[in-house]
């Protein structure tokens, strides 16, 4: 298995604030790899030094097994988290002047921004000046000048913010077929359902630290059927009464209940058709979602438990 990325060890630092400590993983070739976390947990900082905008501290990063520096970046299309276009370009200069900063003559620039401007249908503001797009238009813009020049490792930042419903399957849509191309990607997000549609292996961060990382398959497998998800009709209440469970995405007639310590899901049957008529009741891997709030819940508990024992 060939890594395009390598992160081996890097630590971050501002001032008292250790942003990245300690951080290794591995990208393989080809694959889609997704950086989760709370805000504030050092995903923006990883790939700051991934893409040799900032240094780490200590530690190294390798790109195609050369250590990230200036010619590493001409490797990467990276979409940075703080979005930056000239805001009094026009939308088609300005990808023309940004695809020819890449090493694209201006035919084939003209040519591969026609083609994507009319993928995301965005043809028409060819003439708009950038400044008067809404904030998921210009996101689009931002797209296309990061993928414009056909590099072979992509880097996106929290890609689905401010995309609509829509606008995000299109755009999920296309990262998948650059990874069908043979490419690498890393993207960061809070979207767990994209990262479970999307993503061949995570990493999980956490106060600076990778709390989880391998691949999404094997990590659910490894959590085992220990969620179960109830539709039903009728009185609801049966829910609060259970115990040694986690209820998440409640609603009037769907739960999805994670059993924790040495509850059976029998139990919950019979309490459930007790009290109301059961439409599905399916033992299931959890959700994403459930191991996020799980493993960080847990790690944060464990953390404020050793500052308690320091203090
Ligand atoms: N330039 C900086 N100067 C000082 N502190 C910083 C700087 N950049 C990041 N930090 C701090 O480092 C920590 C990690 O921030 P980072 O932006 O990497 O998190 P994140 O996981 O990307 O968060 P989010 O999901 O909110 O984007 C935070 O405590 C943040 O305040």
């Amino acid at each position: 298995m060939t890594n395009t990325i390598e992160v081996h060890n890097v630590t971050k630092a501002f001032g008292e604030t250790k942003a990245v400590d300690d951080v290794s993983f591995n990208i393989e070739k080809g694959k889609i790899f997704g950086l989760l976390g709370p805000n504030g947990a050092g995903k923006t900082t990883t790939i700051r030094m991934i893409n040799y905008i900032i240094l780490p501290d200590d530690g190294k990063v390798l790109i195609n097994g050369i250590k990230a520096g200036p010619q590493t970046q001409k490797m990467i299309g990276y979409m940075p988290e703080e979005r930056g276009l000239y805001k009094k370009m026009k939308v088609g200069e300005q990808l023309l002047y940004l695809a020819q900063l890449k090493g694209l003559s201006a035919s084939d620039a003209r040519e591969k921004i026609r083609y994507w401007l009319k993928r995301f249908n965005a043809y028409d503001w060819h003439s708009k000046v950038v400044g008067e797009l809404s904030k998921g238009m210009s996101q689009k813009i931002q797209f296309i000048s990061t993928i414009v020049h056909d590099p072979e490792i992509y880097i996106f930042d929290e890609p689905f913010s401010g995309l609509d419903p829509i606008n995000s399957e299109l755009l999920k849509e296309i990262i998948i077929e650059l990874k069908e191309k043979g490419n690498t990607i890393l993207f960061s997000t809070h979207r767990m359902e994209q990262v479970e549609q999307m993503c061949d292996d995570i990493c999980l961060f956490n106060n600076g630290k990778v709390v989880l990382t391998g691949n999404l398959r094997n990590i659910k497998k490894e959590f085992g059927k220990n969620t179960v998800l109830i539709e039903f009709q009728g009185d609801g209440s049966f829910l609060d009464r259970l115990e040694n469970v986690r209820i998440n995405n409640r609603s009037t007639n769907f739960a999805e209940v994670r059993i924790l310590d040495g509850l059976n899901s029998q139990t919950i049957l019979k309490k459930a058709m007790e009290a109301a008529e059961i439409h599905k009741f399916q033992l299931v891997e959890p959700s994403l979602n459930e191991i996020f709030i799980s493993v960080v819940g847990e790690d944060n508990i464990k953390k404020q438990h050793e500052e308690e024992l320091r203090a």
